[in-house]
C-alpha cells in the first residue's frame, strides 16, 4: 500500500505535550500541502504587501494587529477551502451538483475573506496617510 493513497496507519494517541507537539507538527504538514496551492502562495504575497504597507504607513499597533488576525482568517479558510476540494475530489471524481455546490461555498468563504482583508487593509492605510 503506498503512502500516498493515505493507507498508512494513523500514529499512537500522544498525551500532554507530546499532544502538543504531534498536533503542531501535523499542522506543520498542513501548511507544507498548502504552499502547494497556487492561491495560497498570492495569498502570502498579499499578506507581506498589507503588512508591509501599513508599517511603512506608520499604521499603528491596532491597525497591524486587525491586519493579522483578519489574515490569520484568511488562511484558515484558505486550509479548509483546500481540505474541501480533496474530500469532494476523492468523493465525486465525477461531475455532481453536490461537489459543485460544495467547492463553490468553499469558495466562496475564502472570497469573503479576501474582501474583508482587503477593506480593512484600505481603510488603515488611508487612516495612516490622512492622519
Ligand atoms: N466534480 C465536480 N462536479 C461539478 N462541478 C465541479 C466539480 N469539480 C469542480 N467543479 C466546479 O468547477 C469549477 C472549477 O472548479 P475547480 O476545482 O477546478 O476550481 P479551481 O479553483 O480551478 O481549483 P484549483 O484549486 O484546483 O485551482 C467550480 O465552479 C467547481 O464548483
Amino acid at each position: 500500500m503506498s503512502a500516498d493513497m493515505g493507507f498508512r496507519t494513523a500514529p499512537a494517541k500522544q498525551m500532554g505535550l507530546r499532544h502538543l507537539a504531534g498536533a503542531l507538527s501535523y499542522s506543520m504538514g498542513g501548511l507544507r500541502r498548502l504552499m502547494a496551492e497556487t492561491a495560497f502562495r498570492h495569498e502570502l504575497l498579499g499578506a507581506v504587501a498589507a503588512m508591509g504597507g501599513l508599517a511603512l504607513a506608520g499604521a499603528g499597533a491596532g491597525a497591524l494587529v486587525g491586519q493579522f488576525v483578519l489574515l490569520c482568517g484568511l488562511f484558515a479558510f484558505e486550509a479548509v477551502n483546500t481540505a474541501i476540494e480533496l474530500l469532494v475530489d476523492r468523493v465525486s471524481p465525477e461531475f455532481s451538483a453536490f461537489a459543485q455546490q460544495a467547492k463553490d461555498l468553499g469558495s466562496f468563504s475564502v472570497l469573503a475573506m479576501i474582501v474583508a482583508n482587503t477593506a480593512w487593509a484600505g481603510l488603515a492605510l488611508w487612516r495612516a496617510l490622512a492622519g
